[in-house]
């Protein structure tokens, strides 16, 4: 037995049997028994040390390490991720690929796929310790024990701040930031009581003084003493993202602990939040990241708190809702009767003035049909009839029934949820397509990125057939310009909220159904829309998965030299050039919905030179429907109630 053992320790490589060091010992012990039993002196101390519990853990511990080294499987490569994504762009590059290569490009940009590749880059780079067994019980947990702690300040701030008790004039770590210098040690926690700062004692200073104290070295090591909190609070970090809903700024807000900790951040912005243990204070970072460290943000509660006070702080002002944009005044738009007249709108011919009226300007063109009802190797272009059009503009009315609902981001509801929980998302190629929605001030040139789209490839870019009440023309077909249908109906598809948008014009319902939208996505078409502001929350569905893109008018000088030989669609149901006028109120119509909007764009296309545009449309179009992006959580896992 003596001769095994022995031949164990001169040879670390021994290969320990079935049952190991336990067995060992287990002989050891029967071994030191039978000495016992032969009363050989020290036998019994022997025997008791041997079979002492925390020995035997010890050695299960030895063992595990043993087991541990000689079993962990080591990564052919750390960074699988990084290849797959070069290989990909090495397929992309090759001027024509195999059958094979293409399968191949299909499975790398599988999300399971990439996922799993960077779960195992993730371990591969991770050097993961063996889990140590628990601290043994019956320690002394009274006892004021110190530590020193010694941080190496290089230009990065500390990442935790200080408080101080009023009635003791203690010093205590407040906070620690997630992925800061003090939390990267793992020596300083929020409760640990600051007893000197680089030999200063920091008893009774005010927390000014503290700091300064700290900030008096720059760079190299700052040492703290600290007695360190007995029982730390359990982190609650579970991992969730949001996309903030309001701006918000920490120099402005007196409330926030300690400004330079906090996170600025704008609307639309995807945060995530790495530390929720504090009720009124998060810490979060914004993404994509490059910093380790998080910063501090109002909780959502706090967020919505300080959001009422400063709505009812706020003088009255008459409701400004992206509706109250006004369309061009009509009236005003009788004066410009004497421009030069390009078009002539489908409903412009029922009127005898005005059809006198457009008579006595030349030159005129009098299509039959609106110019971008045309037809594409047979393919019918729907949803951009002029009085459509127009119809939407002037529109007032939507799906839904008050304004609170109706405009979600300018009003109330942004009250209600400032920050929107979010998933990344990526559509499975046999999914249905996310449809587009295209949104821009009137007259920047929505319509004609969308026609330009459609028509790029009319075999997958569809437009909805509205919905309207109008009587149908010798000419048009069910289903084809519209769906005609009974007032009745139309009210009932209202009632039922069967309208992404809907209005009322020259006396005639129109309106965009989900069913319109579902019947181009159920073929397996991409369907394009354009929408007023205040359907964005209409498109914003589990079932639709809107990916929204805002259509941004250039700067004002840009404006006029693109827009030389465009025609504006008045409200007067003619076309004219654009006025500086125009331009200013495309620029207002802009400003108001980036303003109240600006978060549920999921991409915004400076409309500049139109051939640019097209492209970033077509890219942004592609991208929306095959690469991953951030929707509301409720999308991919919806909840009940409202
Ligand atoms: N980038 C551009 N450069 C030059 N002209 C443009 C550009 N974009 C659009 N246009 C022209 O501007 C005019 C208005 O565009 P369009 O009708 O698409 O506006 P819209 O945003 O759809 O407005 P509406 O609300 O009136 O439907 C059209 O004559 C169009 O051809």
């Amino acid at each position: 037995m003596r001769q095994a053992m022995e031949a164990e320790v001169l040879n670390p490589h021994f290969e320990l049997g079935e049952q190991g060091l336990h067995q060992v010992l287990s002989d050891v012990i029967e071994e030191v028994r039978r000495s016992v039993s032969q009363d050989i002196d020290g036998a019994e101390i022997l025997h008791s040390l041997l079979t002492s519990s925390w020995l035997q853990s010890l050695l299960k511990v030895y063992e595990c390490l043993q087991r541990y080294l000689r079993d962990s499987p080591a990564p052919m490569l750390d960074y699988a991720s990084g290849l797959s994504l070069q290989l990909l762009i090495d397929l992309k590059s090759l001027p024509c690929c195999s059958e094979e290569a293409k399968e191949l490009c299909r499975l790398l940009r599988q999300p399971h796929l990439q996922a799993l590749l960077s779960a195992h880059d993730t371990v591969a780079q991770k050097d993961y310790e063996p889990v140590l067994p628990p601290i043994p019980d019956g320690l002394p947990g009274d006892e004021e024990a110190t530590r020193t702690v010694c941080l190496v300040k290089n230009k990065q701030p500390l990442g935790a701040t200080i408080k101080r008790n009023e009635i003791t004039g203690e010093i205590f770590v407040a906070r620690v930031i997630h992925g800061g210098l003090a939390d990267r040690s793992g020596l300083l926690h929020a409760g640990d009581r600051i007893i000197e700062v680089n030999g200063f004692p920091v008893d009774g200073m005010e927390p000014e003084q503290v700091i300064q104290v700290v900030q008096a070295r720059s760079h190299g090591t700052i040492m703290f003493k600290v007695i360190p909190i007995t029982e730390r609070p359990v982190h609650n970090q579970t991992m969730l993202y949001v996309r903030a809903m309001t701006d918000y700024s920490p120099q402005q807000d007196p409330t926030i602990p300690c400004a330079d900790a906090g996170m600025s951040f704008r609307r639309g912005d995807v945060l995530e939040i790495v530390d929720q243990t504090d009720a009124l204070w998060w810490q979060a970072k914004k993404l994509p990241s490059s910093s380790a460290c998080a910063g501090l943000i109002p909780s959502t509660n706090l967020l919505r708190r300080k959001q009422r006070e400063f709505w009812w702080s706020q003088p009255y002002q008459p409701h400004a809702c992206i509706q109250t944009l006004s369309p061009v005044d009509e009236e005003d738009d009788l004066m410009a009767i004497d421009e030069k007249c390009v078009e002539a709108d489908e409903e412009a011919f029922e009127s005898e003035e005005l059809r006198e009226a457009f008579l006595s300007v030349p030159p005129l063109v009098y299509p039959e049909e609106d110019d971008f009802s045309s037809n594409i190797e047979g393919i019918y272009l729907a949803g951009f009839r002029r009085s459509m059009r127009l119809c939407r503009r002037l529109s007032y009315g939507t799906a839904q029934p008050t304004c609170h609902t109706r405009c979600p981001s300018s009003c109330y509801s942004s009250l209600n949820t400032p920050y929107e929980e979010v998933v990344r998302y990526q559509r499975h190629p046999e999914n249905a397509h996310r449809l587009i929605a295209l949104l821009g001030a009137p007259g920047v040139g929505v319509n004609e990125l969308r026609r330009r789209l459609i028509e790029m490839n009319p075999n997958l870019f569809h437009g909805a057939v509205p919905h309207t009440t109008r009587a149908p023309r010798g000419y048009e077909e069910f289903g084809r310009e519209y769906y005609f249908t009974s007032r009745e109906v139309f009210d009932n598809m209202v009632y039922n909220n069967r309208f992404l948008e809907y209005g009322e014009y020259k006396g005639n319902l129109y309106g965009t159904s989900i069913e319109a939208v579902r019947e181009v996505l159920n073929r397996g078409k991409i369907c394009v829309v354009d929408i007023e502001p205040n359907a964005v929350q209409a498109v914003r569905t589990h079932e639709l998965k809107a990916f929204i893109i805002y259509v941004k008018p250039p700067p004002l000088e840009r404006l006029r030299v693109t827009r030389q030989d465009s025609y504006i669609t008045t409200n007067y149901y003619v076309n004219r050039p654009f006025k500086d006028e125009d331009f200013q109120e495309m620029e207002e119509a802009a400003w108001k919905m980036e303003s109240q909007l600006w978060h549920f764009f999921d991409q915004v296309i400076v409309n500049d030179e139109l051939q640019d545009s097209c492209v970033q449309l077509l890219t942004a179009v592609r991208k929306a429907q095959d690469e991953p992006h951030w929707v509301p959580a409720s999308w991919i896992r919806p909840t009940t109630g409202p």
